[in-house]
Order: structure tokens, then C-alpha cells, then sequence
């Protein structure tokens, strides 16, 4: 007894903490599987010694919040709701009733309350008790009526939703190291809970309505079903369900399943409501859940592996991610080998250490987790250096969580951006090479400059292995690299990613310098500065990047795997544009696309601008009878109008 005490008191203590950093703080110190796990103990602990401790999670719903927001009482406490994985159970709870079955979505639980037809006020769940009021919040949630065509007061339940897609999309964005967010759930929490709702109408936070809760002198027939339809003329978004009978449940709850894996929306489970409110209400409530409804939870298809490392992961933001990977398992349909470990406290929580015997499941059916470790050697080996740049790493912590980051400013991990403008199409062009891939490939250490794109080939077996390749992608993208070998200097300065030097910019410069590598990497702030069109600002930081040694280096590397084409010799008696502008619109068909054109006018001395003025003197246009507003402006101000043909005799 006095142990079964004891550990009561140990799991109060855990699950408090855990739930504080759930539902206060957005973040997960133990999986959901294990937070479940520790729970259900607790249950039947309680049961047997007949003791519930002061505070025990068992008796409480959700949390209290953090106080940067308004707080407001709800008029009829948010409960939790009782669960099963037992769809057998299910059955037997539905008995001879009419049932309505949805998602059980996994976001952030909202109330609105609309008067006079407007949204008034909106507040989260918060304990269940009192919650946070984030009216303007909501008020940009995506799909959300600001007025309905309703005047009485309205008050409903729903969840505020992210989709997968738009959390990957969002958390690769965000820069703050210490905001990323471990799943769709804990993204919307985030994002809804913000004081800020700029950073809320960001995040694309949808709104589907679970619940009605007021509208009075209004008949449904006694139907929630009913009340859905009606929702839906609102213009709300009601949460996708079926209705169910004891008879077609099962094969019900087995079409949700199946189609999970294409649920772009996060769910945690199902939940089972009675369509008739009457007998809904007839079943009373206990002190944590209500009895009209009831949740299912998948029973998680779990399965023992090994631990092979841990692979350490670094991103755009400096935190480095751990990665459990181990010996492959087949899980709810596909083979699995890879689990996030999120951070450095998930991994003391669970003693991880390389070689141990592990539990990994698929959280909500879509995501790999570690559950349990059986034999828990110890965290070891968190790198010192990271393994992306060799940099020095640090760990940090905040709001309890403990992470590792990599403290080089200059790692390559954080500069994604300039790998992505390097391979664009202005610059190297290397179509194929999303930004999602080369941050893949730098995680992986594949790509620490940008020479060493060109060695990828090395990589192949590697490559062809990673997630979304195969040999075809992998053929594809070695010819594109190839190709890509031949370019011209002003590309070649572009794609190198200097602050405020574009295309044009690098062209000017490169040109007026005769095409020369040495004299564009030599020129002085003085040179650069007396170039038409080259300000003191694009003087400064051009001439700071090439004083950088490193940069020179990489430059260099670089140049070994290029094929720089013959700079344009253009002598001065062939400059016969010069002083001339043009202005280029419609299509061209001498000529691969207008870009080129300009680069010829440019190359004999002439301007190519986006509108006709004044001052412009050809209007290259082979449509001249078109009531385009260029052709117009030219008209009105008396420039010539030519087409293509008449341009490519003024070339000879
Ligand atoms: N990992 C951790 O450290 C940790 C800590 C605390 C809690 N948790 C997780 O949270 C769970 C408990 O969460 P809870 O008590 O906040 O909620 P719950 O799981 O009891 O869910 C009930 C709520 O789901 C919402 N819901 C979503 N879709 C719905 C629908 N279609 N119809 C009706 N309601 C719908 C409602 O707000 C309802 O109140 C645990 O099982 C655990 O997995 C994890
Ligand atoms: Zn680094």
C-alpha cells in the first residue's frame, strides 16, 4: 500500500509537469504514448487505494494558462472527454441509438460567441474553467464568419486547427530558435495563443465547429445532426463526420482509418456524440467528462526495435535536431526506421542511448515516435561540434526543455536561403533542386559550399536512398548539375549571393570591368562606386565580400568546377546604342525571351527600361496595333514603335 502511495504521488508529480508544458507552454517533455501510459496507471492506482491526491490530473482538465492574456470564467465548464481504444466498446456505448461520428481533431479548443449577427468574443479552453480570450485572434482565423445571419446570441465549440502541410511550411520559417514547434497541435496552440494576431492570420488556422451550445428558440428536432446542417448555413465549417448506428459503426470507424493517412488535418482519434440531445443529456456528466460523447483513440500499432544512433540534425535556425534511427519496423502500413526525437530533455526522459531496445509507434497514425525504451542505457555522445559546419555547439534551455544549437553564425545550415537564390534560375539555374532538397543535403553534410554541389555524384547511393528520391530523380538531377557548369560571369557574381547585387547590378559591374574575374573581385569601393547605376551602398558591401578570405576561398573552389563563357567583345565603335533607352514588350521570336534582347542592347551600350517616357527611344514592340497602354504611351509621346525585325537590321 504505502509503495502504490508513493508511486501515486511520483505520477501526480510527472503528468503535472508534462501537462504544464502541454498545455501552458506548447511543448512536449514525454510522447503522448507515454503521457497516456503513466495515466492509465494512475487510474487504476486511484481505483485500488481509493486516494486521489490534491491536484492529481485525474480531476482536473487542461491547465491553467499563462497570464499575458485576458481571462474569462465559461459559463458552462469545458470538459474532457472519457476514452477508449476498444472499438467493441464503442458498440455497446452507441446500444440502440443514433450517433454521430467525427475527427477528433488536434488542435486548440475554442468558444465563440456571436451577437447581433458579429463575432464577439472567442475564448480557449484554457482548465476547462476559465480560458484566454483571443477574439482578435480568431477574428483572423481563415475560415471563419465575422457576421452571420443570425441575431440572437450563438455560442459554439469547435477546434482550431493546422494543417501537416502548412506546420512544415511554418515551422521551417520560423527563425526564432526557441518557437519551433514539435507538431501541427502545438503550432496552432502557439499561434492562436499570441498576443499579436499578425502572427496569427500567418499561420492559416482554420476553425471546425464540433458543438453548439447556444441558440436559443430555435428546433432541431431534438437532432445534433440537425444542428450541424444549420451550423453549415451559417457559413461555419462543421467537423467532418458520419452518422452511425450499432451496426455500421465498425466499418466506420475503419473508413476514418483508412483514410488518416490523407487527413491533411491532425487528428488524434474519433469522437462519438448521441445525435439525440435529450438522451444525450439524460446520461448526466461526471466531474471530468460529459456522457453524451465519447472518444476513440487508435490503439497505436507499437513495435520493438533497436536503436541504431542517434543522427543530429541541423536546420535554418541553429537547433539541432536529434533523430533516432533505428533497425526498420513496418508500422501502420509502411516501413519506418527514423523517429524525431525533438530534443535533448525527450531524450533523457526516455535514457536513450545508441544500441537500446526501443517502442516506436506512429502518433496519431502519421508521425514516428519513440514510446519506451526497455533498456536505457544513458544519453551519450551529444556532439560537441556541429555536423553540418564544425562549429561549436551549446545547449539551451527554455521553459524547461533543454536543446542543443549549433552558435555559428556563419553555419550552412542556417544559410539556406543562399544555396536556394545560388541554384535559382537567374543564377546557376539548377532546376530540380528544391530549397526543401538542399536543406536535406546539408543536414546530411553533403553540401557545405557551393562547390560542393557539383560533387553530389559522389553521393549517389546516399542520395537515392533519401526520402522522395529514386534513381530517376537522382539521373535527373546530376544532368541538370551538369548543365549548369556552363555559365557567364554576371550569373556566376549573382548566384554568389552578395547583398544588394542582382542580376543587373552584376552585370553592369562585370561588364564596365571588362568581364574580368580579377578586376571584378580586385575593385575598390572608388571603382565600383564610379560605375553608372553602382551606388556608395552596392559599392560597399560588393568590395566587403571579396575582402573576405573565406569567401575568396570558396570562390575558388568554385571556379574548378565552371565553364565561365567568353565575355561578349564589344569594341567602342560597336557600343552604336549608346545613350539610347528601349523599352521591350510582347513576345520576341528571333530571340529566346526578352532577356536577351536586353542583354544585346546592353552589350552595345543601351538601356532597357520597364516604361515608355520621355526619354525612351525605341518601343521594340512587334504587335505596334495593339491598344496596349506602352504602345498608347509611345504614340502619345512620338517613340518609334519598332518591331523585332526592324530591331535586327539596326543590329547590322
Ligand atoms: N505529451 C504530454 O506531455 C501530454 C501532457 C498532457 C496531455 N497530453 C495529451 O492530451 C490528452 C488529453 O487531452 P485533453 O484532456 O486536453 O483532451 P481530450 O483528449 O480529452 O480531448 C477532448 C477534447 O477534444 C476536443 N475535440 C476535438 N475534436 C472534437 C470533436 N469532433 N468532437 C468533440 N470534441 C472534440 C474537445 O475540445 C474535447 O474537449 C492526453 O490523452 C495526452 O495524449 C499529453
Ligand atoms: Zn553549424
Amino acid at each position: 500500500m504505502e509503495d502504490k502511495i508513493k508511486r501515486i504521488k511520483e505520477l501526480v508529480k510527472i503528468l503535472n509537469e508534462a501537462g504544464k508544458a502541454y498545455y501552458q507552454q506548447d511543448t512536449e517533455i514525454m510522447s503522448n504514448f507515454e503521457y497516456d501510459r503513466l495515466y492509465d496507471e494512475l487510474l487504476e492506482l486511484e481505483d485500488e487505494t481509493g486516494m486521489i491526491m490534491a491536484g492529481s490530473p485525474s480531476a482536473q482538465v487542461g491547465y491553467e494558462s499563462l497570464d499575458q492574456l485576458p481571462k474569462e470564467r465559461h459559463e458552462k465548464p469545458m470538459l474532457s472527454l472519457d476514452k477508449t481504444k476498444d472499438v467493441s466498446a464503442l458498440v455497446s456505448w452507441v446500444g440502440n441509438q443514433k450517433a454521430l461520428l467525427s475527427w477528433k481533431l488536434d488542435g486548440l479548443t475554442i468558444v465563440l460567441t456571436y451577437r447581433d449577427g458579429e463575432l464577439q468574443k472567442a475564448v480557449t479552453r484554457g482548465n476547462g474553467e476559465i480560458g484566454e480570450v483571443i477574439t482578435p485572434n480568431a477574428k483572423v482565423f481563415k475560415n471563419l464568419p465575422h457576421s452571420i445571419n443570425f441575431k440572437d446570441e450563438l455560442i459554439i465549440r469547435g477546434e482550431a486547427v493546422i494543417t501537416y502541410s502548412d506546420f512544415e511550411k511554418i515551422n521551417a520559417e520560423i527563425e526564432d530558435v526557441n518557437a519551433k514547434y514539435k507538431n501541427p497541435r502545438n503550432l496552432c496552440s502557439g499561434s492562436v495563443r499570441q498576443l499579436n494576431n499578425e502572427i496569427t492570420a500567418k499561420r492559416n488556422v482554420n476553425f471546425f465547429a464540433f458543438s453548439l451550445v447556444k441558440a436559443d428558440d430555435l428546433d432541431f428536432g431534438n437532432s445534433r445532426e440537425e444542428q450541424f446542417r444549420w451550423l453549415k448555413t451559417l457559413g461555419f465549417e462543421v467537423v467532418e463526420y458520419k452518422a452511425v448506428t450499432a451496426q455500421n459503426l465498425e466499418t466506420t470507424v475503419r473508413e476514418f482509418e483508412s483514410s488518416i493517412q490523407y487527413n491533411d488535418f491532425p487528428s488524434d482519434g474519433l469522437v462519438l456524440l448521441y445525435d439525440d440531445m435529450e438522451y444525450g443529456a439524460s446520461q448526466g456528466r461526471t466531474a471530468k467528462f460529459p456522457k453524451d460523447a465519447i472518444a476513440f483513440k487508435w490503439a497505436d500499432e507499437i513495435k520493438e526495435t533497436k536503436l541504431l544512433y542517434v543522427e543530429w540534425s541541423p536546420s535554418r535556425t541553429g537547433l539541432i535536431n536529434p533523430i533516432a534511427v533505428f533497425e526498420p519496423v513496418e508500422l501502420e502500413g509502411t516501413t519506418v526506421s527514423r523517429a524525431s526525437l525533438h530534443n535533448i530533455s525527450i531524450m533523457k526522459s526516455l535514457e536513450l542511448g545508441a544500441g537500446d531496445t526501443i517502442e516506436v509507434y506512429k502518433a496519431n497514425m502519421i508521425i514516428p515516435q519513440v514510446a519506451s525504451n526497455h533498456t536505457r542505457s544513458g544519453v551519450r555522445d551529444i556532439p560537441e561540434t556541429c555536423p553540418v559546419c564544425g562549429g561549436a555547439t551549446e545547449i539551451r534551455q527554455a521553459n524547461d526543455v533543454q536543446a542543443l544549437y549549433c552558435t555559428n553564425p556563419e553555419c550552412q545550415a542556417k544559410k539556406i536561403k543562399s544555396f536556394t537564390l545560388f541554384v535559382s534560375r537567374d543564377a546557376m539555374n539548377m532546376e530540380g533542386l528544391s530549397e526543401a532538397t538542399l536543406e536535406k543535403m546539408i543536414q546530411k553534410g553533403f553540401i557545405h559550399e557551393y562547390a560542393d554541389i557539383f560533387h553530389l555524384a559522389e553521393r549517389r547511393d546516399e542520395i537515392v536512398e533519401m526520402e522522395g528520391f529514386g534513381e530517376k530523380s537522382y539521373v535527373n538531377l546530376i544532368e541538370t548539375i551538369e548543365k549548369s557548369r556552363k555559365t557567364t560571369l554576371p550569373k556566376l557574381i549573382y548566384s554568389l549571393g552578395i547583398e544588394n547585387v542582382g542580376l543587373s547590378n552584376a552585370k553592369v559591374i562585370c561588364r564596365e570591368l571588362g568581364f574580368d574575374l580579377e578586376k571584378v573581385r580586385k575593385a575598390t569601393r572608388e571603382e565600383l562606386n564610379a560605375i553608372a547605376g553602382i551606388g556608395p551602398i552596392i559599392a560597399d558591401t560588393f568590395a566587403a565580400y571579396f575582402e573576405k578570405e573565406e569567401n575568396n576561398r570558396k570562390l575558388d573552389h568554385l571556379l574548378k568546377e565552371l565553364e565561365i563563357e567568353a565575355a561578349p567583345v564589344v569594341s567602342a565603335e560597336e557600343k552604336i546604342f549608346t545613350g539610347m533607352n528601349f523599352v521591350i514588350t510582347g513576345s520576341v521570336e528571333h530571340f529566346a525571351n526578352r532577356n536577351e534582347v536586353k542583354d544585346i542592347i546592353e552589350s552595345k551600350g543601351g538601356k532597357v527600361t520597364g516604361s515608355v517616357t520621355a526619354k525612351t527611344n525605341f518601343l521594340i514592340n512587334n504587335d505596334a496595333a495593339s491598344s496596349s497602354s506602352k504602345n498608347k504611351k509611345a504614340k502619345e509621346l512620338g517613340v518609334k514603335i519598332i518591331t523585332e525585325e526592324e530591331f535586327v537590321s539596326l543590329l547590322s
